[in-house]
C-alpha cells in the first residue's frame, strides 16, 4: 500500500510570511495547502507564486467552494493547482463541475465534508460523480468546541469507495499513527506545524511518523 502524503496547511493571513513558511516547511512535506482564509486574502497572485517556487510540491488551494464549481475553480487549476475543495453540502452539480475541470487539467476534486451532516449518502453520491478525494474534516471552530475527525474517518473509511481520504482537524504528532491506521491517504497538520517552535522539525517529524 502507498505511503501517505503529509500535507501541511498554510492558515496566515500574511502574504510574505506565508511564502517564508512555505519555505522551511516545504523540504518536508508532500502537499502545501493555501488555507481558505489565506487563498480570500492573497487571491491567485499568491498560488502563482508558490507554484513557481516549490516545483516539486503539490499545492492544495483550500477554496470551499460553494457554488459555480467550474468557474470558480478553472482558474486555479490553470494558475497550477493541484487540488481544488468543494464543500460536501453543495449542490451535485456543482460538486460534478469542480470534478470535471480537475479532469480537464488532469488534477484533482477534494470534496470537504465539513459540516455534512448525511456524510455516508454524500460520499457515495460523489463517488458516483468521479470525485477523487473525501475530506475528512474538523473545522477550527468545531475543534475549538472539542470535536475531533475519528468518528468520521471511521464511517468514511468503512465505506471502502476506494478513493483517497485526506484528514484534517488538529492533526498533531501524537495522533498521526491514529489517523494513518485508520484510513487516511493525506494527513493534513496545520497549527502542530506553524504554531511550533520549530515548524521544519515538525514538519519532518510528522512525516517520518506517517511514514513509519
Ligand atoms: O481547513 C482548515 C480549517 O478550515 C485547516 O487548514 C485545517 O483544519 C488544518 O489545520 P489544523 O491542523 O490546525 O486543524
Amino acid at each position: 500500500m502507498a505511503k501517505p502524503l503529509v500535507q501541511m496547511a498554510l492558515d496566515s493571513l500574511d502574504f510574505d510570511a506565508t511564502v517564508a513558511l512555505a519555505t522551511t516547511v516545504a523540504p518536508h512535506v508532500d502537499i502545501l495547502e493555501i488555507g481558505t482564509p489565506c487563498i480570500k486574502h492573497n487571491g491567485i497572485k499568491l498560488l502563482e507564486t508558490l507554484r513557481a517556487k516549490f516545483p516539486n510540491n503539490k499545492i492544495l488551494v483550500d477554496l470551499k467552494t460553494a457554488d459555480a464549481g467550474y468557474y470558480e475553480a478553472e482558474p486555479f487549476f490553470k494558475a497550477g493547482a493541484d487540488i481544488v475543495t468543494v464543500l460536501g453540502i453543495s449542490d451535485i452539480g456543482t460538486i460534478k463541475g469542480v470534478v470535471d475541470v480537475a479532469n480537464k487539467y488532469g488534477k484533482e476534486a477534494q470534496v470537504d465534508l465539513i459540516n455534512v451532516p448525511n456524510k455516508a449518502e454524500v460520499v457515495k453520491a460523489v463517488a458516483a460523480v468521479g470525485a477523487h478525494i473525501i475530506g475528512v474534516h474538523t473545522g477550527l471552530d468545531q475543534q475549538a468546541a472539542g470535536q475531533t475527525p475519528f468518528t468520521d474517518l471511521a464511517l468514511v473509511a468503512g465505506l471502502n469507495t476506494g478513493l483517497k481520504i485526506s484528514v484534517a482537524g488538529g492533526v498533531k504528532p501524537a495522533t498521526v499513527r491514529q489517523v494513518v491506521d485508520a484510513g487516511a491517504t493525506i494527513v493534513v497538520a496545520g497549527a502542530a506545524i506553524y504554531g511550533a517552535a520549530d515548524p521544519a522539525a515538525a514538519a519532518a517529524e510528522i512525516t517520518a511518523l506517517a511514514r513509519a
